[in-house]
């Protein structure tokens, strides 16, 4: 296995994305596999993956002047990942990538484009690259420097002001730290600790979340406290819903978005696996990632049912549920910093359709909840028009429904809510940017 390999996995990863708008990690997993990478080249892939697309606008920047015709996409994609490591990659020396990129480019193409890409890389080694400060509209500049597109630049400046908008940017480009669950029901915090750490893997204790871990160094998928169900990964924003929803043991329990099922069985471990949760999910395969991560962390209280949330109230007996929760789909806008790849593939007007979903989803709820019973929306996006703007409508529309005080969420965490609602963003404490609220039904 050479680095070659892991560059020429990389390269075909960028393609697959370019072509289907697949997702990164997906890509990534099955290309591990496909390409048998291990060990250190494993690191290597994924950072000239993720580096490379998290950086494609500033990348683009920088070579254009150096470009003079018209370029097959993986000629760019391979220009893009080569001058990443040649820019933003201490450990490979910039002859080296440039070596690598010229091997690629014999071996994809032909000789002519071995020259130009040689020709182009060694340019912009002699003359450097461009200054970001000749870019005078400040939206365009935080666009190219953080490389996300103006469009989405502008909706946040619109939305959060420039400095808020900068910073999200900014953490956006940070290597993202892995996060776990500690499965409260087989044991605690300090013995999974101590275990990983018999298994190699670094880990400390989650500074937000009483039963959270972040890991430092190491790949918990492949750790027996992993496969014996003594720890869950999820991020720490994702954890808040459980608090937020707080519900008892014994309750009966509405997930409506359920799968693959991380909030559900955190939702479980809280009740202390007594009580009844109904987890639904629109796509049947869905269902099984659910049941088996119920059946890996020992949860058996959990019931899933494929079906669109929307027509609940076909299966279910109005006012049957405690507590419902719709974790809706979302544009993922607040996890751009776990897969980069969200910031291109989405559009102002998948925003719009994703809000009509969430409103519909959130009507569907009302009936299901018993008078005196809560519902929460929770969200991984940080875009105003999914969150604030859908919870207002709902409220507008659904009389019956009051917003109401996040209880029992982490005490770290309670600086940040704001008029009864918590939008955290990625800056806030390094984890996904995210949203909650919650909403009680009056008595009649
Ligand atoms: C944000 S994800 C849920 C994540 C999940 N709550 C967790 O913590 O693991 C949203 C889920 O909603 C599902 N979904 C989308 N539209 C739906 C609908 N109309 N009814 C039910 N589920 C739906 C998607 O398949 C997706 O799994």
């Amino acid at each position: 296995m050479s680095n070659t390999t892991a560059r020429e996995a990389a390269l075909d990863i960028l393609e697959q994305i370019d072509k289907n708008q697949s997702y990164s990690n997906l890509l990534l997993n099955h290309a591990i596999k496909k390409f048998n990478i291990k060990g250190p080249d494993t690191g290597l892939l994924t950072e000239l993956t993720y580096g490379t697309i998290q950086r494609k606008l500033t990348l683009d920047y920088y070579l254009t002047p150096f470009i003079k015709k018209k370029l097959e996409n993986w000629v760019r994609n391979l220009l893009r990942m080569s001058l990443y490591q040649m820019l933003y990659f201490d450990r490979v020396p910039e002859r080296a990538a440039i070596h690598e990129a010229v091997e690629i480019a014999k071996k994809r193409g032909h000789k002519g484009i071995a020259g130009l890409v040689n020709g182009i890389l060694r340019s912009i080694q002699r003359e450097g690259v461009p200054s970001l400060n000749d870019i005078l509209d400040p939206i365009e500049r935080l666009s190219i420097e953080t490389s996300h597109p103006y469009w989405l630049v502008a909706r946040w400046n619109e939305q959060y002001g420039l400095e808020k908008t900068k910073k999200m940017c900014e953490t956006n480009l940070l290597a993202p730290v892995q996060t776990a669950r500690v499965n409260t029901l087989k044991t605690n915090r300090e013995a999974v600790l101590d275990q990983l750490n018999a298994e190699g893997v670094e880990a400390k204790p989650s500074s937000i979340i009483p039963e959270g871990i972040s890991i430092m160094k190491g790949n918990i998928a492949h750790t027996n406290a992993y496969k014996t169900g003594m720890l869950t990964i999820q991020d720490e924003s994702s954890m808040l819903v459980a608090y937020a929803m707080n519900a008892q043991p014994g309750e009966t329990i509405l997930d409506m978005c359920a799968a693959p099922g991380g909030k559900t069985t955190h939702l479980a471990q809280s009740m202390n696996n007594e009580g009844q949760i109904v987890a639904l999910d629109l796509h049947p395969h869905k269902i099984k990632l659910i049941s088996d991560n119920a059946d890996r962390l020992g949860i058996e209280c959990i019931e899933g049912t494929a079906i669109d949330a929307r027509k609940a109230h076909e299966k279910f007996e109005a006012g049957s549920f405690d507590r419902v929760l719709v974790d809706a789909p979302c544009s993922g806008l607040g996890v751009v910093r776990r897969k980069p790849d969200i910031k291109y593939a989405k559009s102002e007007n998948d925003l719009e359709g994703l809000t009509a979903v969430q409103h519909s989803l959130l009507a569907a709820a009302v009936d299901m909840i018993k008078p005196g019973g809560k519902l929460i929306y929770s969200t991984c996006t940080v875009d105003h028009a999914e969150n604030n703007d859908t919870v207002a409508k709902f409220l507008r529309e659904y009389k019956q429904m009051e917003l109401t005080a996040l209880e029992n969420l982490p005490e770290a965490i309670q600086p940040l809510v704001q008029d009864n609602i918590l939008q955290v963003f990625p800056q806030d404490f390094n984890g996904d940017g995210f949203f909650i609220a919650c909403f009680e039904k009056k008595q009649n």
